[in-house]
């Protein structure tokens, strides 16, 4: 879908269309063996590996509290389940394979990214640093599955390296996109200008209260893209106050010696989508034609005619998602739609929310509208 399309749509919402996944309220631990150690964990969820008893079969579950902070959050989990129905075929997003449902929690069980988090890519302290043709390659099957959404006018809104994970790590594997838990659908209706967010990852019209669109998750296309070039965040600051400064008044460092070692194409990509004007930022689409992601072994869903709609960052004419086959890079998805404070924590799983600001306190969530 082209961005005039979108940008008439503002944020409302919740996917509250009925759910085809069986939830089931069957004891999870007669088919599942869980492991102790946690996956990870996040504002509303515990994540564990779990084996199938029947098939020996890897899966991660994510325990998600029905009720937090006193109030009911089925509505947001039914939300999360309809979102992981809607991609379900597409590769780029994690498949949500069943549903449990206890007194207290509800168990999705999803497929199991064995390589972690892209979040371990982007350290300084790795001990080889990942190649450029990689990083083309992760960022155009991050972008594929963000076409996808966006053509379901579903925004991410939390799109960073620690929702990205991988099929596995050595040898570098492929995309998973995770966390739909705070994902909203763009309605025509009514606008959304409220959202949560990781301070440092979060996109200038949500400081501003501006509205949301699905540009907001190509500002984090950006900031992913840059975190993996060159091991550092962004906007980042030595507190609070001045990360929302860096991001509001779009303070990048571009300097030759951050930016010894990375091509210009990729900083052309870089700086072409961190730019605090919306409207201005290239679409997921768009930046599929750029220039710097042309290179390499391309490993686009659509067929040659089928790529992904008009291309605002190349010039290059490609066809749209309105006039494509349902059999295009969203596997039949695009266009034929419509607490922890029970599981105790695993010291051995630090959050890594926070590594590029472990000065500032937990939470250093942007939560002007807490959803639950
Ligand atoms: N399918 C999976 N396979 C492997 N690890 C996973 C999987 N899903 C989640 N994780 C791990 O668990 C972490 C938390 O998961 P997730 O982001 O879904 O939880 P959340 O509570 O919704 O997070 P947030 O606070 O960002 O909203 C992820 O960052 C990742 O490290």
């Amino acid at each position: 879908m082209s961005r005039r399309k979108l940008e008439n749509k503002s944020l409302s919402g919740l996917l509250d269309t009925p759910l085809h996944t069986a939830i089931k309220t069957e004891n999870f631990h007669n088919f599942y063996t869980l492991e102790s150690k946690q996956l990870g964990r996040g504002r509303s969820a515990v994540v564990r590996k779990c084996i199938a008893k029947s098939t020996g079969q890897e899966y991660a579950a994510k325990f998600l509290k029905k009720r937090r902070r006193g109030q009911d959050c089925k509505a947001e989990i039914h939300h999360e389940i309809a979102v992981l129905e809607l991609m379900k075929s597409n590769p780029r997003i994690v498949n949500l394979h069943e549903v449990y449902e206890t007194a207290n929690e509800i168990i999705l069980v999803l497929e199991y990214a064995a390589g972690g988090e892209m979040f371990d890519l982007c350290v300084p302290d790795l001990d080889y640093r990942i190649g450029e043709r990689d990083i083309v390659r992760l960022i155009r099957q991050i972008l594929e599955g963000l076409c996808c959404l966006h053509e379901n006018n579903i925004v991410h809104l939390d799109l960073k390296p620690q929702n990205i994970l991988l099929s596995s790590v050595n040898p570098l594997g492929d995309v998973k996109i995770v966390d739909f838990g705070i994902s909203r659908k763009l309605e025509n209706s009514s606008e959304l200008r409220h959202i949560m967010g990781t301070t440092e990852y979060l996109a200038p019209e949500i400081l501003n209260y501006d509205p949301i669109t699905t540009a907001t998750d190509m500002w984090n296309i950006g900031v992913i893209s840059y975190m993996l070039l060159t091991q550092e965040s962004p906007f980042v600051g030595a507190d609070i106050q001045e990360t929302y400064l860096n991001i509001s008044q779009v303070n990048v460092d571009y300097s030759e010696e951050t930016f010894a070692s990375v091509s210009q194409p990729a900083k052309d990509f870089i700086q072409k989508l961190l730019i605090k004007n919306p409207e201005e930022r290239p679409t997921a689409a768009d930046c599929l034609s750029h220039l710097w992601l042309q290179q390499g072994e391309l490993t686009l869903l659509c067929g040659p005619e089928e790529t992904c709609c008009s291309s605002q960052m190349s010039g290059h004419a490609t066809k749209c998602s309105e006039e494509r086959n349902v059999k295009s890079s969203c596997n039949g998805t695009c266009s034929d739609k419509e607490d922890k404070e029970n599981i105790p924590e695993d010291s051995s799983t630090v959050s890594k929310r926070f590594r590029f600001d472990d000065s500032l306190q937990y939470p250093q969530d942007f939560t002007t509208d807490f959803l639950c």
